[in-house]
């Protein structure tokens, strides 16, 4: 008889590991497990979810099982919720209980060191991780950054009207449903997109801008840590999340560690390399109202001006690793799907000129040609709110939220949740829940008019909440309040200057837009559903408004100068 392949002793262990997880479900409760597809014996469910684009599938389960259905991934138990009720009910109304989050080995111990704030369990360290975060992008803080997502959008839509009808002959045409949202060239709209959503975290976090529009190393740098990180935390990557075993093998028989820890220097060398640009310039004097400036004057007032090393010194203070990588988690956390909510929202509104007519109509009513629209104007463009909520429910950026853990042994609606289970507010099934939102692949703006006020979406209340794009509980978005000003004030300065549309196909002669619901086609796989490329022709809407837009450029380079930032080069 042959020897026993390496895979064929790993299939072993999971299989007595399954057993063992098996019969200790089985005691564990009397109540049975919420309904589910069939599954079998050794991997589960596993099989039957593409882990590239699991919510289509998640979505007809949805349908079929109803508010609450029961998966096992491997050894994993995974409960989905597909209500906003039970989603509410559960991770909102029971957040003491299900705010961890169940961390991939790889991903999370290896590549991040357990300092990554998206998967820390809901424990200590991440309470004070997500304080340190709050003061600095919370709902107060959000208003002081206001006056620099103004002057940022303004920058914006300068470069996005200058960018005009130009069409990246590399993206255009058919390479561009093949590219990967990860690899826009510098040429491209895009890339537009990118430096402003960047730059607001950037800012917030380590009082930089980015100033130019091509040769942007760090920004760059950026999404491919996100790329990369998204790519190792995806489920099923690796043998060694989900049989702890093997995470005891020496490095020469685990390449996948090697891979983690090595990857894991290339990201301290952004995380690490922007902490201790701040740290020199601390040393230098310069004082500011961000997020690591701040934070690291209070650390030395405290006696804890060095504090190398991972976790927290003296039970209160971060130190230099957790702070890397918790400052690291604003920037990573806001700059991707900011820019996926704008790239989103300008599909949106090509596939539907009724509602750009009508938001166009609202902002020149509103606002008149002698100026752009403001923060203040808000209260007065409602439909405009209306169309960036409609897009954020239609496409969340991310689009199956991001799992929370059950920390203890629960029961809803006389199911059991396993305590371990990974808990998934499917926002994708309650987003297309057609007792929700009617008609709920219609990118119907009106549907969040009139009622309540929507704004927020944040609240315990699933009936005053638009969408629930950011979250649930208390891992809720940490930077709702900054994401929904970086959107109202790009979006509305755009509809109100800058004229869009998508550039006629050469066959038919008719507009090229990609199709909002061909999922294949349109949007990226992974944990974030970006657009794919597509092109898009840009003018001014008017010679007056180019010649507002051009001032204001012109004006806002002392502004940036006033304020000790660097110019657009441009
Ligand atoms: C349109 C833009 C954004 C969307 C759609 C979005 C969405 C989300 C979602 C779904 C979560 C997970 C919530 C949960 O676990 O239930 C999250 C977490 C988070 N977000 Fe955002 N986000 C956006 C922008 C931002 C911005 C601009 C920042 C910071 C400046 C930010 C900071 C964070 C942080 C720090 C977390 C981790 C929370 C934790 O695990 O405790 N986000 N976001």
């Amino acid at each position: 008889m042959a020897l026993l392949s390496i895979t064929d002793v790993f299939l072993l262990i999971a299989a007595i590991a399954c057993v063992w997880v098996g019969i200790r479900r089985r005691s564990s409760s009397a109540l049975k497990l919420p309904p589910g597809p069939p599954r079998l014996p050794l991997l589960g469910n596993l099989l039957q979810v593409d882990p590239a684009r699991p919510y289509p599938q998640f979505l007809r389960w949805a349908q079929q099982y109803g508010d609450v259905f029961y998966l096992r991934l491997g050894l994993q138990d995974v409960v989905v919720l597909n209500t906003a009720q039970a989603a509410d009910d559960v991770l909102t109304g029971r957040s003491k209980v299900y705010s961890g989050r169940v961390a991939p080995h790889v991903a999370h111990e290896i590549l991040s060191e357990g300092q990554r704030v998206l998967f820390m369990p809901y424990a200590r360290e991440w309470k004070i991780a997500r304080r340190a975060m709050s003061a600095a992008a919370g709902p107060a803080a959000a208003k002081r950054i206001r006056e620099f997502q103004d002057m940022e959008s303004r920058t914006a839509i300068y470069d996005l009207m200058c960018h005009g009808a130009k069409i990246d002959k590399e993206t255009s045409v058919a390479s561009a449903h093949d590219s990967s949202a990860h690899e826009v060239p510098e040429g491209h709209w895009f890339h537009l997109i990118r430096r402003f959503s960047t730059s607001v975290p950037m800012y917030v976090t380590y009082g930089k801008r980015v100033n130019r529009i091509v040769d942007n190393p760090q920004m760059d740098k950026v999404y491919d840590v996100v790329a990369n990180f998204t790519r190792m935390a995806q489920p099923g990557n690796y043998l060694a999340d989900v049989v702890p075993l093997l995470r005891k093998l020496p490095d020469w028989m685990s390449p996948w560690r090697v891979e983690a820890k090595s990857r894991h220097e290339w990201e301290m060398g952004l995380f690490g390399g922007l902490l201790d640009e701040e740290k020199a310039a601390l040393r230098s004097g310069t004082v500011r109202d961000t997020f690591l400036n701040t934070y690291l004057r209070g650390r030395a007032a405290s006696g804890h001006a060095e504090a190398p090393g991972r976790g927290l010194a003296g039970d209160v203070w971060m130190r230099d690793k957790m702070l890397a990588y918790t400052a690291g988690s604003l920037l990573e956390a806001g700059a991707d799907t900011t820019a996926t909510a704008l790239l989103t929202f300008v599909l949106a509104m090509l596939g539907n000129p009724g509602a750009l007519q009508r938001a166009r109509e609202e902002v020149d009513a509103a606002v008149g040609a002698e100026r752009m629209p403001a923060f203040e104007d808000e209260e007065r463009l409602p439909y405009v709110v209306a169309c960036i909520q409609e897009t954020l429910r239609c496409h969340p950026p991310v689009i199956m939220g991001v799992p929370h853990r059950a920390d203890e042994d629960d029961e809803y609606k006389g199911y059991h949740i396993p305590k371990g289970a990974t808990v998934i507010g499917n926002l994708w099934a309650i987003h297309m829940d057609p007792v929700r939102y009617p008609d709920p692949t219609k990118f119907m703006p009106e549907r969040h008019l009139g009622g309540p006020p929507l704004r927020r979406a944040g609240g315990p209340d699933p009936e005053g909440r638009a969408h629930y794009a950011f979250g649930f509980g208390r891992r809720f978005c940490g930077g709702k309040d900054v994401a929904e000003a970086s959107l109202f004030i790009l979006c509305a300065r755009l509809l109100w200057g800058v004229d869009f549309r998508a550039p006629a196909d050469p066959a038919t002669g008719k507009p090229r837009v990609p199709d909002f619901a061909d999922e294949d086609g349109t949007w990226t796989t992974g944990f974030i559903a970006v657009p794919k490329l597509y092109d898009v022709e840009f003018a001014p809407r008017s010679e007056k408004c180019e010649a507002i837009i051009r001032r204001s450029f012109e004006e806002l380079q002392d502004e940036w100068k006033d304020m000790g930032l660097p110019e657009d080069e441009r």
